[in-house]
């Protein structure tokens, strides 16, 4: 039984359509919207690629994703056949500009069958050099002109550094308006990273020691054990840096930093995180050593697997100068935050998936318990894990029951109800904002680039400093030994958070 309103009519172009991403992501996506009815009464998707399909052969490749990598892949349902007759496959070299008016056209003709104008949703899920020559070409149909119904999906990476990203940007906005440029950042329609801002705004518990007078760091981590997964042609040339600082990491900074907003409308959200990527104290690129640390995996072991070093990788260099993992500590120069550190990093290949957001409280001003009650009375943390884990837990002292004043640190626990079969995928929220035509969770031109400038100057310290010490972690691990050197100098170490599950 449907109780929520669907999104108006809409026609979904995806640039791709024959691709990687399409096939993991954005179908099985899609696929779960249509059977949690959240896809429009009438819907079109149009997969777009130069590779020869048949209609049917396109549906079949397709519905062989979503049995792969939907949520709902263990469900035994009968409604492939309802979902694919929304789906087409239009074999089309984008390089050829007489064949966008097959797209005009086709437009058109649904138009004419659903009796009201749709609207038309250009994703871009194809290489970054393929991005600015298609959203031309788009931009010069009739049909883009319409800002309340025509949108453009820009996918990963936003440029390669500051000046790309601007170039982009000066490009798209000359094409469309800022309310039709949709700039995907994943993380941003994750349930857990959406909960950051219903964990503070919602609650008046939080919000008075929300600040430096009550924090003492706070750290982030997003780590991963899984390795390039056969993109080392795009990754050689990111970097982890570019790949999950510079948009995930630093968005979900962004989130744990900034101010209330007065309302939820996107660009209110938006503007009170950009004033957290303009408050980043920057870093001096003399200043780089001591405040980021980056690493290289070389080979070893993986669970048991013997697994290949980065530079032995497929599109890799042998003597590569990239980077699988990162580490920074950043400032943010506020009335807020002013002196407490942000420690951030993120690895492929390390011990264990895991990203989660750590505060840590300073420490109660005074113990009035005798010293042998506690261990450490450095207690106070809230963790906000994003996943595997989703959960929030906060950490305090209790007594243990017993006749003497013993003090142990408990956790508190809220756990997402339910298994991961019924929370939303990440591109199933950002593909129905897309259509509802709200850009809340989608990066602004100007945040993107802001995010640039925080970390250029790392960027470039990197590109121009030889790898000596790579490969210099293993994996399996936590990443090299310097990234615990860089918290321990401030007498702290990086937090690992055990499974609760
Ligand atoms: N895969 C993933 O998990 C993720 C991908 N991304 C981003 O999404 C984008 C796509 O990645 P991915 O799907 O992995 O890449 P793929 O290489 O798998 O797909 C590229 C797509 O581009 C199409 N294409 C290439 N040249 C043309 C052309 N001249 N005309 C029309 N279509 C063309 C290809 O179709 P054909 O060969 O049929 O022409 C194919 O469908 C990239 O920007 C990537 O960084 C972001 C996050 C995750
Ligand atoms: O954007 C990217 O994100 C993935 C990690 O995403 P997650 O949702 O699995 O946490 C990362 O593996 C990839 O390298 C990067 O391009």
């Amino acid at each position: 039984m449907q109780h929520h309103k669907r999104p108006p009519a809409s026609i979904l172009f995806i640039f791709g359509g024959s691709g990687d991403l399409n096939y993991r992501k954005l179908t099985p996506a899609l696929y779960n919207l249509f059977l949690d009815e959240w896809m429009p009464e009438q819907f079109a998707i149009v997969g777009i690629g130069r590779t020869e399909y048949t209609s049917e052969n396109y549906r079949a490749h397709l519905q062989e994703g979503i049995s792969k990598f939907s949520r709902r892949k263990a469900e035994a349902n009968g409604h492939y056949k309802e979902f694919f007759e929304h789906v087409n496959y239009l074999q089309l070299d984008a390089g050829d500009i007489e064949s966008y008016q097959r797209i005009a056209e086709y437009v058109q003709t649904k138009e004419q069958e659903w009796g009201t104008h749709p609207n038309v949703i250009f994703y871009l899920a194809v290489a970054p050099q393929l991005v600015p020559s298609i959203a031309q070409e788009l931009g010069t149909l009739n049909l883009c002109k319409d800002k309340s119904t025509t949108r453009i999906v820009i996918e990963k990476p936003f440029g390669h550094d500051l000046a790309s990203a601007h170039e982009l940007n000066d490009l798209l906005t000359g094409l469309f308006a800022e309310e039709q440029i949709f700039r995907i950042d994943h993380y941003l329609g994750k349930e857990t990273v959406q909960n950051i801002l219903a964990l503070r705004f919602a609650n008046a518990l939080f919000e008075p020691v929300w600040n430096r007078h009550y924090i003492d760091h706070i750290q982030i981590t997003a780590a991963e054990s899984v390795g390039l997964e056969g993109r080392g042609g795009y990754y050689e040339h990111s970097g982890a840096l570019r790949d999950m600082v510079q948009n995930h990491i630093l968005q979900l900074m962004c989130m744990v930093a900034m101010e209330a907003p007065v309302s939820f409308d996107a660009n209110e959200i938006r503007n009170k995180k950009v004033d957290v990527l303009n408050a980043i104290r920057p870093i001096k690129k003399e200043d780089v050593h001591e405040s980021a640390v980056r690493g290289q995996y070389g080979d070893g072991w993986m669970k048991g697997k013997q697994v290949t070093g980065y530079r032995q990788e497929k599109g890799v260099d042998p003597l590569s100068n990239t980077e699988t993992y990162a580490a920074v500590k950043f400032y943010v120069d506020n009335w807020r935050w002013q002196g407490v550190p942000f420690y951030v990093r993120t690895g492929k290949l390390m011990h264990q998936k895991s990203t989660h957001i750590t505060i840590q409280f300073k420490d109660a001003p005074t113990f009035a318990f005798p010293s042998e009650a506690a261990e450490s009375w450095r207690s106070n943390r809230l963790t906000i894990s994003i996943q595997p884990e989703m959960d929030i837990r906060i950490r305090f002292q209790a007594k243990r029951p017993g006749q003497t004043m013993t003090l142990d640190p408990v956790n508190m626990t809220f756990n997402y109800e339910g298994s991961d079969d019924h929370t939303p995928e990440a591109y199933e929220t950002l593909l129905l904002d897309v259509m509802e035509g709200d850009a809340t969770l989608f990066m602004r031109a100007d945040q993107v680039e802001a995010a640039w400038k925080v970390i250029m100057p790392i960027l470039e310290t990197w590109e121009h400093r030889s790898p000596q010490d790579f490969p210099n972690y293993v994996p399996d691990s936590w990443g090299p030994e310097d990234a615990d050197a860089l918290i321990a100098r401030d007498g702290h170490s990086w937090i690992n958070l055990p499974p609760t599950r």
